[in-house]
């Protein structure tokens, strides 16, 4: 029987469930600053994915490992008849093959699913071997440079340049407690690279996207993919960035709220 993955638990038990999927290098902490409004709401459920946090010691196969990931999340979450699902960034990545894998088992269990600043999925062959080899090449910079010197250099990605210089900092010294070599099989495996595109899941579910007015990338990719399917509820949340939830927590909560 392989370990479970960690969860940390908090709010209403009488509301209904709500799954939160971190992104990259993050866990179950990362939604501090919006878990105080989220529990008044919901019964919060926020899963540590393998080589994060708590569930630092939980390895994964060779790559592509999506499906591995969502078979994980729905043995840790076979105690739920139906949960509400959110996922930020890598997570949201995660969250759209858990939905689908959902939609095609038992489509009932799965309320709503929300997405913060998560790409649906590149859509040519050459398009996703570049991102292969990129990410291979941040995988390799984890193992290679100190972590600090890492973090430095990941935050200060394009997607990240909202970040003002205290809250780069706040975010890296967050991030100083991770475990190179467990990150590893998550990151590759997961990858851009490898994800199926998901875009029409907007047409088969009710499906909310959040993604930040400073973060350009995310806002952009979202206001094509509402071209394209225009079931899809994709909010700008006002004068935050990539990571919503950490930059601006009551405009997050309140879209979340209101989706
Ligand atoms: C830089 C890009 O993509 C990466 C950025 C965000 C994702 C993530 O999980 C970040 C978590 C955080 O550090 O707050 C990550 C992912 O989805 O795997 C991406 O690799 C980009 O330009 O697409």
């Amino acid at each position: 029987m392989p370990e479970p993955l960690a969860v940390t638990r908090w709010g209403q038990p009488e509301c209904p469930p709500l799954v939160l999927l971190h992104g990259f290098l993050g866990s179950a902490d990362d939604w501090q600053p919006v878990a105080s409004q989220l529990g008044q709401h919901f019964h919060c459920h926020a899963i540590d994915l393998p080589g994060h946090g708590q569930s630092r010691d939980i390895q994964l196969g060779p790559p592509p490992a999506f499906d591995e990931v969502v078979q994980r999340l729905l043995a840790r979450l076979s105690a739920l008849p139906a949960f509400h699902l959110l996922g930020y960034s890598l997570g949201g990545r995660i969250a759209l093959h858990l939905a689908q894998q959902l939609d095609q088992q038992a489509p009932q269990r799965l309320l709503s699913l929300t997405l913060e600043s998560a790409h649906p999925g590149l859509t040519e062959a050459e398009q996703k071997q570049q991102r292969l080899t990129a990410d291979q090449q941040w995988h390799d910079r984890l193992q290679q440079l100190p972590l600090h010197k890492f973090l430095e250099q990941w935050y200060r990605q394009g997607v990240f340049a909202d970040l003002a210089p205290a809250r780069r900092q706040a975010m890296i010294q967050a991030r100083r407690g991770n475990d190179p070599q467990a990150l590893s099989a998550l990151y590759l495996g997961t990858s851009l690279g490898h994800q199926q595109d998901l875009r029409t899941l907007a047409s088969t579910r009710p499906l909310t996207l959040l993604t930040g007015e400073r973060d350009s990338k995310f806002t952009a990719l979202g206001q094509a993919w509402a071209a394209q399917y225009p079931t899809l509820n994709h909010r700008v949340i006002t004068g935050a960035g990539h990571n919503i939830h950490a930059t601006a927590p009551q405009a997050f909560a309140q879209a979340l709220l209101q989706r």
